[in-house]
């Protein structure tokens, strides 16, 4: 799992603020408002208890305090507990945590001890990212969309994508994982090499851990490109040379997907 970096996290809360005004420019749909929308859920006063975990790599510098962020920014209640793994669960229920966040390199939970719901960061990130440009207004009758990554994150996006009707196209550098995707979906494998069937797309969804994995050939002027993707996939280049807007934040759009798959 490819593990967020501090440096990935620095302008995090900055990065959170301008995707939500990005998203209710594109949407009408604040992204409260779109997880709302997305989930048919709200909360109700939860206490969200945030718990270091020194597992594996270890704690990631403001990691924790950025989930905090996240959770206050929309007006809900948290705490980082003081003690970190089991010490640290154990904290949080006796202050009475309703909601624990807390992440591991393999996977990253959201789980509301109350409801038993419990939610993935790398399905409710594919989710969200997805649901943003089935959000678009300005695309809302162009049913086709270029998804670039099919592992943990990009898969759940095909799955959101084909539950929204769109039409979808899927390209992974593992073409193994292009054969058992298209033999297990509705979609259509895109090629880039393929030169006699060139195709340009208003909406690209990337989820993998490289750049420039969107070529020139695929955007459209205008096009939207929706990528949890860390490092970015499009460079500020090509950004630039065709209008390209971008939803990209490294952790807050996810973690609020997982809290309303929750609530
Ligand atoms: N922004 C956020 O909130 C979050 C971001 N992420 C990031 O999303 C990315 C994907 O995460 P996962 O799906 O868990 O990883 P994964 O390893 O499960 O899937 C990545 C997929 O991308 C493919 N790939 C790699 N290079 C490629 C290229 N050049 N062109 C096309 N496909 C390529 C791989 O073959 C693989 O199938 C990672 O960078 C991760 O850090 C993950 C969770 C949340
Ligand atoms: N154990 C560490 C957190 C480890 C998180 C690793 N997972 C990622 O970086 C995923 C989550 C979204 C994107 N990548 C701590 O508690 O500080
Ligand atoms: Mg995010």
């Amino acid at each position: 799992m490819a593990l967020l970096t501090p440096e990935d996290l620095a302008n995090m809360t900055n990065a959170l603020v301008e995707n939500d005004r990005l998203i209710t420019e594109l949407t009408d749909y604040s992204l409260d408002g779109l997880c709302r929308e997305i989930y048919d859920t709200a909360p109700h006063n939860e206490k969200i208890a945030i718990i270091p975990i020194t597992a594996g790599n270890g704690i990631i510098g403001s990691f924790s305090e950025s989930l905090l962020f996240t959770v206050k920014h929309f007006g809900m209640d948290g705490f980082i507990t003081e003690n970190t793994d089991v010490a640290g669960y154990y904290e949080a229920v006796m202050k009475g945590a309703d909601i624990i966040l807390m992440a591991d390199d393999l996977a990253y939970i959201a789980h509301n001890l109350k409801n038993g719901k419990i939610a993935h960061n790398q399905i409710c990130t594919g989710r969200i990212y997805a649901e943003i440009l089935c959000h678009a207004k300005d695309y809302a009758d162009d049913k086709d969309v270029l998804v670039i990554g099919l592992g943990k994150v990009g898969t759940p996006a095909v799955e959101t994508f084909l539950k929204e009707k769109q039409n979808v196209y899927v390209f992974d550098v593992d073409s193994k994982r292009v054969d058992e995707v298209v033999s297990n979906y509705p979609v259509f494998k895109y090629d880039p090499n393929d030169s006699k069937t060139p195709k340009s797309f208003f909406k690209i969804f990337e989820a993998t851990p490289c750049a420039d994995t969107i070529c020139e050939d695929v955007l459209k002027q205008n096009s939207l490109v929706s990528t949890p993707g860390i490092p970015c996939g499009i460079s500020g280049e090509l950004i630039e040379k065709y209008g390209i807007r971008i939803v990209l934040e490294p952790l807050g759009i996810g973690t609020l997907s997982m809290l309303y798959a929750v609530f």
